[in-house]
């Protein structure tokens, strides 16, 4: 992580913080999910169903990295709550399609 920098909290879920961040040397914002790692399986879950998927309402998976007590996820920057919502409320039907 020592190659991005983090800006102001974007927002904070049930186990996540989700920070404005951007690659040093690079002038593109993202968004930086922090989770502690015992959430390592719900994480890689997500970033399964992510990773491949290229859709307009979905932000994009760009890479993950894992520090000593956390996960950190760079994904696209959604850039208003709107699209957010949309974003991740796409993603959980997908998760569900697939557990159930
Ligand atoms: N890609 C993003 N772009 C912009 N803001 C984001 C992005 N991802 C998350 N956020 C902000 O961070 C907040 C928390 O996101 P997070 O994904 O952790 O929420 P959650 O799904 O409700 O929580 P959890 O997954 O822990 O149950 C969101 O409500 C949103 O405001």
């Amino acid at each position: 992580m020592e190659n991005f920098i983090l800006y102001e909290e974007l927002g904070a879920g049930h186990n996540s913080v989700v920070y404005k961040g951007r690659r040093k040397g690079n002038l593109n914002y993202v968004a930086i999910k922090c989770t502690d790692k015992t959430k390592k399986s719900e994480i890689t879950n997500h970033v399964r169903l992510t990773q491949d998927l290229d859709h307009p309402n979905i932000a994009n998976f760009y890479e993950w990295y894992e520090t000593s007590n956390h996960l950190w996820l760079v994904v696209e920057l959604c850039t208003g709550q709107k699209d957010y919502k949309v974003s991740n409320h796409a993603v959980s039907v997908c998760y569900h399609l697939l557990t159930v």
